[in-house]
C-alpha cells in the first residue's frame, strides 16, 4: 500500500526495501540504491565477470537484497546533473583486489611498502579507514564511536561502505587495492565477496608466535605504544583464533597463498612478488 506521502513522488523514484532486517543490512541497501540512481550504468551489469551482480551499483536491480525497484524504465536520475561516465564495478574490474592476511608483527607494513612502490597499489587498512572516520564530525562516525565504546564490532556494512568509498576515491589512479588485515571474520569476507566481488589473491603471512613477538618486542622498543608481554600474546592469540576460519575459508574458494614471513625482509618479498605476478 502506498501512504499518501509517496503517491506524489515519481514512479520511477519509488524504491521498496525489507526494513524487516538488521539495521546496518537495511542501510548498507538504501546505501546502494541511491548509488545506483547517481550513477547509473547498464552496461556494467551485464558484463560483470568476476564480480557479483548483486552488487551492481548501476544496474537498476539489487538481486538479493530484497529490494524492489518499481518501473525503472530510462527515467533515471542524476541529481547533482552530471554525466554518469563508466560506475563503480565497471572500474573496479580493471583492478586487482589482494586481502593481506597475518598477525601483528608478521609484516604486512613492511611489505605492503614494498609492494606499492612496485606494482603502483592503494594500500589501506579497515583500521586506518575507521580512525579517520573518527577523526570527522559526521553522523556515521558518531555511530562507529558509540559501537566501539560499547565493546561491539563495527557492522559489517559500515566496513564496506569505508573500503567501497576508499576504493572509489582512487579507483582512476591506481592498479589494485591491497587491503591489510581484512577481513577479520568470515561474515565480512562474505559481504566483501557479494558486494563487491571476491579479491583475486588472499595472502597469509605465516610467522611463528615466537618471531612475531620478538619483533614486536623491538618495534616497541623505538616506539611509544610499549604493548607488555601479556598484551601481545593476548594479541597473538586473538588473530590465531580469528584467522583460522577465514583462511580455511579462502583455501577453499582456491584464492589463498600462503607466504613464509619468517625470513628476511627481503626473502619474504620475494616470495610475495611471485604470489602476485601470478595474478596479472
Ligand atoms: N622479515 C622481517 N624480518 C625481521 N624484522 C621484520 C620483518 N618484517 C618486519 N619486521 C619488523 O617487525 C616489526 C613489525 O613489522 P610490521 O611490518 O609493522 O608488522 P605488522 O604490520 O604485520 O604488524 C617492525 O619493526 C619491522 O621492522
Amino acid at each position: 500500500m502506498d501512504l499518501p506521502l509517496f503517491s506524489n513522488v515519481r514512479k520511477a523514484l519509488r524504491m521498496r526495501f525489507d526494513a524487516d532486517r538488521d539495521e546496518d543490512e537495511v542501510f548498507y541497501d538504501i546505501s546502494m540504491a541511491v548509488d545506483s540512481k547517481l550513477f547509473p550504468n547498464k552496461e556494467a551489469a551485464a558484463s560483470s565477470g568476476d564480480l557479483d551482480s548483486s552488487m551492481m551499483l548501476d544496474s537498476g536491480e539489487i538481486a538479493d537484497t530484497g529490494s524492489d525497484y518499481e518501473d525503472q524504465g530510462d527515467d533515471q536520475l542524476n541529481v547533482f546533473g552530471e554525466h554518469p561516465v563508466g560506475g563503480f564495478m565497471e572500474d573496479l574490474r580493471k583492478c586487482k583486489i589482494i586481502f593481506m592476511i597475518g598477525g601483528p608483527g608478521s609484516g604486512k607494513g613492511t611489505q605492503c611498502e614494498k609492494l606499492v612502490e612496485k606494482y603502483g597499489f592503494t594500500h589501506f587498512s579497515t583500521g586506518e579507514l575507521l580512525r579517520r572516520e573518527l577523526s570527522s564530525d559526521s553522523e556515521r562516525s558518531r555511530l562507529i564511536r558509540d559501537t566501539m565504546e560499547r565493546g561491539d564490532l563495527v557492522p559489517p556494512g559500515i566496513l564496506l561502505e569505508l573500503l567501497r568509498e576508499a576504493m572509489a576515491a582512487s579507483l582512476h589512479h591506481t592498479t589494485g587495492f591491497l587491503i591489510d588485515g581484512y577481513p577479520r571474520e568470515v561474515k565480512q569476507g562474505e559481504e566483501f565477496g557479494r558486494r563487491i566481488g571476491d579479491p583475486h589473491l588472499v595472502i597469509c603471512m605465516d610467522c611463528s608466535a615466537d618471531t612475531m613477538t620478538n619483533r614486536l618486542r623491538q618495534r616497541s622498543q623505538s616506539s611509544p605504544d610499549r604493548s607488555s608481554s601479556a598484551t601481545v600474546a593476548k594479541r597473538l592469540e586473538a588473530y590465531h583464533r580469528a584467522s583460522i576460519p577465514v583462511i580455511a575459508y579462502y583455501e577453499a574458494k582456491a584464492r589463498l597463498q600462503k607466504i613464509n614471513a619468517e625470513g628476511t625482509p627481503e626473502e619474504v618479498f620475494l616470495q610475495l612478488c611471485t604470489a602476485i605476478d601470478s595474478i596479472f
